[in-house]
C-alpha cells in the first residue's frame, strides 16, 4: 500500500541537509531504543553527501550507537573499489570514516574489480542475495524492514540507478538488478529495484536546488512511476519529501505547504 508523501520544505539547502540531519539522528535513536538496532539505506548524489557531511558536523551524532546500526545503499555506479565516484566512497569522506561503525554492518554494493568482476548482474544478484540473508521472519520478503530509505531525486526524476524509462524501472521481481546505459554516468550501475525501495518504513526523498524544481513537481503531481521513478517510490509507513526552497518553487499551489522552515 502506498503511503501518500508529506512535504517538509526548508529556506535553503543548507538547513534543509541540517534538518534532516537531526531527524535522521532521532529516527536512528528511537530505532534502536525499541529493537536495539536500526538499519538505513543511504542514497549517493549531492542531497544525500550534504546530508551525511551534516550529521558528522553534528553534536547529536554521539547520540546513536554506531555499532548497532546497518547501512545499506540505494545504489551503487559500478566502478572499482576506492574510485572517488562511487556513492560508498563519498560516504566514507563525507561520514563513515568519522564514526565507529561495526564493518559487518556497512553493506556496501560489490565494486566492478570485486569478486563478481565486470559482471554487473552477478554483483547485483550477491547484493540480493546479502539483503535476502539479512531479512526476518517478521520483514515482508526477502529485504529487510529498513527504518529509513533515502533518495536524491536527480533532475530527470530519478532515484537511486532507476531512470525514467529503462528496464530497471519496470522491474516488480527481483530487488536488485544491473543498470546498463544509464543517461548519467557512469551507465553501469547497481540499484535496489522499487519493490526493494516499498520494503522500507520511511522512505525519506531528498531535493535541494532549483535543478530539481522540475522534478519535483512533476513526481508529485501525479506522474507514473515508469516516466517520473521519484513517483513509485513510498515507504510502508511514511513517504517524506525533504525540499529547499528552490526545489519547491515549481510544485502546484495545491502541494506547496503554508509555511517554510
Ligand atoms: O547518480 C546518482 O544521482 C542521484 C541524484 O544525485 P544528485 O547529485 O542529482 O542529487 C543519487 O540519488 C544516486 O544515488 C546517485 O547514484
Amino acid at each position: 500500500m502506498s503511503t501518500a508523501p508529506q512535504l517538509v520544505v526548508h529556506r535553503d539547502k543548507e538547513l534543509m541537509a541540517q534538518a534532516a540531519a537531526a531527524r535522521l539522528i532521532t529516527r536512528i535513536v528511537d530505532a534502536q531504543s525499541s529493537r536495539g538496532e536500526a538499519s538505513v539505506v543511504l542514497t549517493g548524489g549531492r542531497n544525500g553527501n550534504g546530508l551525511l557531511a551534516a550529521l558528522a558536523a553534528a553534536p547529536a551524532r554521539d547520540a546513536i550507537d554506531w555499532s548497532r546500526l546497518d547501512l545499506w545503499w540505494g545504489d551503487e555506479r559500478f566502478l572499482p573499489e576506492g574510485d572517488p565516484d562511487r556513492n560508498v566512497t563519498q560516504a566514507r569522506e563525507a561520514l563513515l570514516d568519522a564514526v565507529p561503525l561495526d564493518p559487518r554492518r556497512v553493506h556496501a554494493m560489490p565494486a566492478s574489480d570485486g569478486p563478481h568482476g565486470s559482471d554487473v548482474e552477478a554483483a547485483a544478484a550477491a547484493y540480493a542475495a546479502e539483503l535476502d540473508a539479512a531479512a526476518g521472519p517478521e520483514d515482508h520478503g526477502p529485504v529487510p524492514s529498513f527504518d529509513v530509505l533515502m533518495l536524491g531525486v536527480g533532475p530527470d526524476t530519478h532515484v537511486a540507478s532507476l531512470f525514467p524509462e529503462l528496464p530497471a524501472v519496470r522491474e516488480t521481481e527481483r530487488t536488485v538488478v544491473g543498470v546498463h546505459g544509464a543517461p548519467k554516468p557512469p551507465p553501469t550501475r547497481v540499484t535496489l529495484t522499487l519493490p526493494a525501495i516499498r520494503a522500507a518504513r520511511e522512505v525519506w526523498l531528498l531535493a535541494a536546488g532549483e535543478d530539481k524544481a522540475e522534478a519535483a513537481a512533476i513526481a508529485l503531481s501525479g506522474a507514473g512511476e515508469i516516466q517520473a521513478p521519484a513517483a513509485g517510490a513510498y515507504g510502508r509507513s511514511r513517504t517524506l519529501w525533504l525540499l529547499d526552497a528552490a526545489a519547491a518553487s515549481q510544485l502546484p499551489r495545491s502541494l506547496y505547504p503554508p509555511a517554510t522552515a
